[in-house]
């Protein structure tokens, strides 16, 4: 089964990488400074499951995608922002049979996905890791989450992703073939969009947030927040299974942050549109003025950027 990952950042490059490093076929999608540091180093992956290498990745180029064969399976894994370009480039690496698995976190993604191809086509993926690609492009993952999912569109199991399972299963993540991928999607989100905003509106790691007065209460209140559109979507979310995801938000000490919180403070681009936007325009009314104040807070960063 020949795999391409479009990307080689954090998760790509993690995923793509492990499955790469297990023997499965896979080739990398990558550009300019990327393909250089690959072809140079190769993908290499610092973990506390373990360190792993690998010296000479497949690599290719959008334009010699050009004059390949479809692949059986493409997984995306960039940033939201380059996902409309990205899907030009991987255009003519789409046959009629392609699965294509995209990793990114939200929701808006599957719908820009479905409305290029059609809902058969797509088998949405979430990915539960904290990684990060330091400057020398070796992929870091900081934590030993390595959660892998994914499942039909349109819930159930098919035979294209019972196929699947044995190819995604590798050392060094732990894959689940869900019934209900998109429950997996929300659940994942709320999480991200609660992780994202307690530390944009704090401007600190958990930690550090609940270390202030008010902060625990506030981390508390951003994550019901996100838990209410949720369950205005019909992902409800119990009080018991919420409990140790306030326990994790409110943990005097915690170092966590979010990608996207790592990312503002480096001045990169955010996903501020695909996360905490697309959160609040699915709020359905729910009242949620700290995820408005932290997403306002992300765009007035986007336009500062700008300047
Ligand atoms: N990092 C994390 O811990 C987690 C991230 N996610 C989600 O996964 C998604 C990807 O994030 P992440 O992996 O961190 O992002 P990264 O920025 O680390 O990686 C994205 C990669 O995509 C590449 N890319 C973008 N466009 C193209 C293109 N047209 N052709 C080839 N390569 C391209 C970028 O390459 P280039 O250098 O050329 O720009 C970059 O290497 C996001 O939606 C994020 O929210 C989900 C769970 C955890
Ligand atoms: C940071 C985040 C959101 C990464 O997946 C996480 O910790 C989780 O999924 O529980």
């Amino acid at each position: 089964m020949r795999i391409l990952t479009v990307g080689a950042g954090a998760t790509g490059g993690y995923y793509g990488g492990r499955l790469a490093i297990a023997g499965r076929d896979v080739t990398f999608l990558v550009r300019g400074k990327r393909a250089e540091q690959l072809r140079q180093k190769g993908i290499e992956i610092v973990s506390p499951l373990g360190n792993a290498k690998l010296a000479d990745p497949k690599l290719i180029s959008a334009d010699e995608l050009k004059s390949t064969v479809p692949f059986d399976v493409v997984i995306i894994s960039t940033k939201a922002y380059s996902l409309e370009a990205a899907l030009d480039d991987i255009a003519p690496a789409i046959g009629t049979e392609t699965i294509l698995l995209p990793i990114l976190n939200g929701m808006r993604h599957i719908d820009v996905l479905v409305d290029r191809y059609g809902r058969d086509r797509i088998v949405p993926g979430t990915v539960r890791i904290v990684s990060d690609m330091d400057a020398e492009g070796r992929i870091i993952q900081m934590t030993k989450l390595d959660a892998f999912t994914y499942g039909e569109l349109d819930g159930g199991r098919s035979p294209r992703t019972e196929a699947l399972l044995p190819i995604f299963s590798v050392f060094g993540f732990t894959t689940t073939l869900s019934d209900n991928v998109i429950g997996a999607l929300w659940h994942k989100w709320w999480i991200l969009s609660t992780m994202g905003a307690v530390c944009i509106v704090s401007g600190g790691t958990v930690g550090e947030t609940v270390a202030q007065p008010y902060g625990a209460e506030t981390a508390e209140a951003i994550l019901r927040e996100s838990v209410s559109i949720a369950a205005a979507n019909g992902f409800p979310v119990d009080e018991a299974a919420l409990a140790p995801h306030i326990h994790r938000m409110t943990e005097p000490g915690s170092t966590l942050t979010s990608s996207m919180y790592r990312d503002m403070t480096k001045g990169y681009p955010v996903e501020a549109d695909h996360i905490l936007g697309d959160m609040l325009a699915r709020a359905k009314g729910a009242p949620v003025p700290l995820l408005k104040g932290a997403y306002v807070r992300l765009k007035v960063y986007e336009a500062n950027r700008q300047k």
